[in-house]
């Protein structure tokens, strides 16, 4: 089994790949890729051989599409997940909590009239919302939730109210929607986890958990990764 895990900074994914074999290939670092002594891994474990890629993008929609649109012309995964941080609009998640997105809407594709903002399928030429392909069960005891990808993170309370009254999603991050753009694209089988470091309000720095939120994604993920 191939899987490979996506995200859009190292840290984020840090402890991960440094506890499991990992393949990397960052392209945040302009280092040649994969990276000198880190390919080919196979992990053994009584029912199956499983090989870990990580692919580091760089943050946002357009380094998530590019790297990844790149890399799976050229290889081959049976599954792939994106783990990240992610603001939350829905304060009955709490920070550092560990949320599984079914469905990402690229909030800003569309077209404004006036007051009125149009999705990019009502215009008629393109979809906005995309969904995952695979899920966690439900016996793993991870909320799932909807999300939306942003390329401005939401930092004033205007445009979070103004965004409220035309889209309904819990969770914000900044590639959530393209990784599954591109993987529907590709026909990879696609999950995407994510840990709240941060509530969608007036921007408020010293109150992320960025720090919590990375410990129990990794914990996580360790742990899902030593079970497939
Ligand atoms: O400052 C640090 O120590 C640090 C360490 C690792 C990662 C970061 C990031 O800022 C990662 C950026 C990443 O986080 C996602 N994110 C987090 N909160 C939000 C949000 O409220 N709205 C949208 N995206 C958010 C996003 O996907 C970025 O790629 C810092």
């Amino acid at each position: 089994m191939r899987i490979l895990i996506v995200a859009a900074t190292r840290p984020e994914i840090n402890e991960l790949i440094t506890t499991l074999p990992f393949t990397i290939h960052d392209h945040t670092t302009g280092l040649p890729n994969p990276e000198p002594g880190t390919s080919p891994h196979t992990t053994h474990n009584s029912q199956l051989t499983t090989q870990f890629t990580a692919l580091i993008t760089g943050a946002g929609m357009v380094p998530t599409a590019f790297a990844l649109g790149q890399h799976l012309a050229a290889n081959r995964y049976d599954l792939a997940i994106n783990l990240g941080i992610a603001g939350s609009f829905d304060r009955e998640i709490a920070l550092g909590d560990i949320v599984n997105i079914t469905e990402d809407t690229l909030a800003e594709l569309g077209a404004e009239d006036d007051e009125e903002f149009i999705p990019i399928a009502q215009l008629g030429f393109g979809e906005g919302t995309f969904n995952a392909t695979y899920t966690l069960p439900a016996n793993a005891g991870i909320a799932q939730a909807t999300a939306i990808t942003v390329n401005t993170v939401h930092g004033n309370e205007a445009s979070i109210q103004k965004l409220s009254s035309r889209i309904t999603a819990q969770i914000e991050s900044m590639e959530g929607a393209a990784f599954f753009y591109a993987c529907r694209q590709m026909g990879v089988p696609c999950m995407q986890i994510r840990a709240v470091s941060n509530y969608v309000e007036k921007r408020n720095r010293e109150a992320w958990k960025i720090g919590l939120a990375i410990k129990n994604l990794n914990t996580f993920a360790v742990e899902y990764l030593k079970s497939v």
